[in-house]
């Protein structure tokens, strides 16, 4: 049926075959993934943990505790626990020794390069510093904590050698003062990372939780993409791994119910906005956005009261830069990067 030359579809929208094909083949789920399966699997795999932290000190601790206790005391599953103390100003990095994993700071293995910042910073020190041939992420503001969580994204890493990276995924409550909203949690995922990545990478609409921070993947292959700072750094390492890659060669696992700390709306705006220039720079590799272009970089918003206020506007106006930076593929910069200090 036309009208008036817009094709209306007549049949209702389905499910890619492509992303139902995949979403079927490479779902697991974390229970699929037992310790002692995964043990009898590891052969000379070694296997780092490493976790961005950045003012932390009431989380980092009980994270660092159960993996040390479960996957590395009673199973040497984990052979290295290495938290990112990322310029915290709080005692995240006193906290995490205490509870038994190796702390190295983001300017330490980053020192000689440009000064970068944000969560994509972290992750690539991380990376820098870790030694294993499987490296899973954990962000370390999470809430009730489990082993499974580590096992279930090293799972088809140890088993499967077609599988090059893993996504955890899990329903995601979300966590007030006063109350819980069951589904509530996800919000960039669900009003802006969901819809954008099936917009222009339909190919990952299979992806329950494209912005899940728990994620593993091996080294050789994470060494081979940039990581961009900031909160783009999971759009950009899932877009950029699918064309590196291949989706076939991407999974993802379920994990449960994850419960973190939330950040207000206002900051996952800025969070937003910094998705939307990791978007652009992947839509210009691809050719959809013109070469040489950029958004703007400046985040105008708007905040109740304040001193700040200009004369007809009760409102503050807060200003922030929400440009992204990136930090090349590991492997280009490997010889220049320091060895590994860690403070034990
Ligand atoms: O500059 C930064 C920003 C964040 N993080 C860490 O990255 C993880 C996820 O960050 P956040 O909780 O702010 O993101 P959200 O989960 O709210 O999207 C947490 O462990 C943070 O401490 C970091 O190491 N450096
Ligand atoms: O998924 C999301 O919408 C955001 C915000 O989650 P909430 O609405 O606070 O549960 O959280 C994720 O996004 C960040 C950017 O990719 C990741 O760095 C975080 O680890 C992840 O929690």
């Amino acid at each position: 049926m036309d009208l008036g030359g817009l094709p209306v579809r007549d049949t209702e929208p389905t499910v890619s075959p492509l992303v139902e094909a995949w979403a079927t083949y490479r779902t697991t789920s974390a229970q699929d993934w037992p310790t002692r399966r995964l043990m009898s699997a590891k052969g000379e795999n070694r296997v780092s943990v490493v976790l961005p932290a950045r003012n932390e000190e009431a989380t980092v601790g009980a994270i660092v505790a159960t993996i040390r206790e479960h996957l590395m005391d009673r199973v040497p599953l984990v052979d290295e626990l290495i938290v990112v103390d990322s310029r915290s100003t709080d005692r995240t990095a006193q906290v995490a020794r205490a509870a038994g994993a190796e702390v190295v700071g983001q300017d330490e293995m980053t020192r000689g390069l440009p000064r970068l910042t944000g969560k994509g910073d972290a992750l690539w020190a991380g990376l820098a510093a870790a030694e294993g041939d499987v490296v899973a992420f954990i962000d370390a503001d999470l809430r009730e904590f489990r082993p499974h969580f580590v096992t279930g994204l090293i799972g088809p890493l140890l088993v499967d050698p077609s599988v090059e990276f893993v996504k955890g995924f899990y329903h995601r409550p979300l966590v007030g003062a006063t109350s819980v909203e069951t589904d509530g949690g996800g919000r960039v995922t669900e009003l802006m990372a969901r819809p954008l990545l099936n917009l222009f990478w339909p190919e990952l609409a299979g992806f329950v939780q494209p912005l899940a921070g728990e994620y593993a993947g091996r080294r050789e292959v994470l060494e081979r993409v940039p990581f961009v700072t900031g909160y783009g750094v999971e759009t950009a390492m899932l877009i950029d791994l699918l064309e590196l890659v291949g989706l076939d060669a991407l999974a993802q696992v379920d994990l449960g119910e994850r419960k973190h700390r939330h950040q207000d709306t206002a900051a996952l705006g800025r969070m937003s906005a910094q998705i939307m220039h990791t978007a652009w720079t992947r839509l210009q590799r691809r050719g959809w956005a013109a070469p040489g272009t950029s958004p703007g970089t400046i985040l105008t918003q708007f905040r109740r009261g304040g001193s700040e206020a200009l004369p007809n506007l009760d409102r503050e106006i807060v200003v922030n830069d929400v440009s992204v930076q990136e930090r090349p593929p590991l492997a280009e910069l490997r010889p220049r990067l320091p060895r590994r200090r860690v403070a034990a």
